[in-house]
């Protein structure tokens, strides 16, 4: 069962995705948004479905919204209804996807 960032993982893992990362905290829950913006739509969906795969393979699934070559990623956990070490994890592969596809 995931539970929430403590009060250190916020200062050492959060942190660095808010400060370098280009993350943002949401105002209304504890969950990080980003957006994306690829050459076209193809770039937009080849990177979405390597998210997908990944978040298949750790069970832990964004929330996102996709125009053309727009994705906007939000990342929370359901189980423990805010910010868990699975969100660091996803963003930083989320990160590392974009890379490839940007
Ligand atoms: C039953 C299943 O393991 C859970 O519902 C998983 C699936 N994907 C998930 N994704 C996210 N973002 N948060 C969760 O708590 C979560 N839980």
């Amino acid at each position: 069962m995931a539970t929430q960032l403590s009060s250190d993982e916020r200062e050492h893992k959060l942190a660095p995705l808010l400060k370098d990362a280009g993350w943002k905290l949401e105002k209304e829950r504890d969950a990080i948004t980003k957006p994306f913006i690829f050459d076209n739509f193809n770039s937009a969906f080849a990177f979405m479905t390597s998210v997908a795969m990944k978040a298949e393979k750790m069970d832990h699934h964004p929330e996102w919204f996709n125009v053309y070559n727009r994705v906007n990623i939000t990342l929370s956990t359901h189980d423990c209804q805010g910010l868990s070490t699975r969100d660091i994890a996803l963003a930083a592969y989320i990160d590392k996807a974009a890379a490839k596809f940007i």
